[in-house]
């Protein structure tokens, strides 16, 4: 299970809901996926003009945990502008934490990230913030009291995977937290290499909604963070330098 705060998941796969090419496939993909959290931008959910469509039209959203994030956020009083706007529209009691620092990458600002994750959880939040994969960075998140972690594979949309497993084994490694790999992530072997490090799952949605067929893709990341947890606990073995026979002939008697 997947424990964030005071609620259980037995999905480890997380799914954002942008840019699919139409509301039934969005809807035939989340189905596929399996997934049980969805994450939005509050920006693009017309809270203000009901009868405009909205990023979560078609979805039966009682089936969903929601997970509203705070994109289009630059600095942290933006942020928690809008996660108290999510609040009082009541769509959530989590809220993803996202303020970007740089319009090419789309990578987070740190500074404002953790004001804005400070703020929010003296409000009673329960906090995921989107990261850098920085292990300082995600150890103050932490110790902050923030319910998750969610460190990024690559620049958001990139689908370039895990650029550097290194920094990403030792968040995991250190955390006490659930480790969410958030962003970037390219393709299923992206989805179950983040698994098999150890994380307690995997945000992701351009490789899904950008695919050519988004509700296989969606089907097939599914399987891959499944395989990748059942990997991890299985424990793999040593890599080795040097070859050793699958079939040894110690103590056999006939050669
Ligand atoms: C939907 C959402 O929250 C994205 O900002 C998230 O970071 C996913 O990124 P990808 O689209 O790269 O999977």
């Amino acid at each position: 299970m997947l424990n964030i705060g005071p609620y259980s998941f037995s999905s480890r796969l997380l799914l954002g809901t942008g840019k699919y090419p139409s509301w039934e496939v969005q809807k035939a993909a989340v189905e596929a996926s399996g997934a049980e959290i969805l994450t939005f931008a509050v920006r693009r959910m017309n809270i203000f003009s009901p009868e405009q469509p909205n990023v979560l039209e078609q979805l039966d959203v009682t089936r969903y945990k929601l997970l509203p994030n705070t994109a289009g956020a630059k600095t942290a009083e933006e942020a928690v502008r809008i996660a108290r706007l999510a609040k009082a529209s009541g769509l959530c009691d989590m809220i993803k934490v996202e303020v970007i620092g740089c319009d090419k990458t789309l990578l987070p600002d740190p500074v404002e990230t953790l004001k804005a994750a400070e703020k929010l959880l003296e409000e009673g939040f329960i906090v995921l913030p989107y990261t850098s994969d920085d292990v300082v960075l995600a150890r103050r998140l932490e110790e902050l009291g923030c319910h998750a972690i969610m460190p990024g594979a690559s620049p958001i949309g990139s689908g370039q995977g895990i650029v550097n497993p290194l920094n990403l084994s030792f968040i995991i490694e250190h955390a006490t937290v659930p480790v969410i790999v958030d962003a970037g992530i390219g393709s299923p072997a992206d989805a179950a290499l983040a698994m098999e490090l150890g994380a307690d799952g995997v945000l992701l949605n351009t490789a899904v909604s950008g695919a050519a067929d988004p509700v296989k893709m969606a089907r097939a990341m599914k399987l891959a963070v499944e395989a990748g947890r059942l990997g991890y606990e299985a424990g793999r073995i040593p890599k080795k330098r040097y070859a050793s026979a699958s079939s040894p002939m110690e103590g056999m008697s006939i050669v």
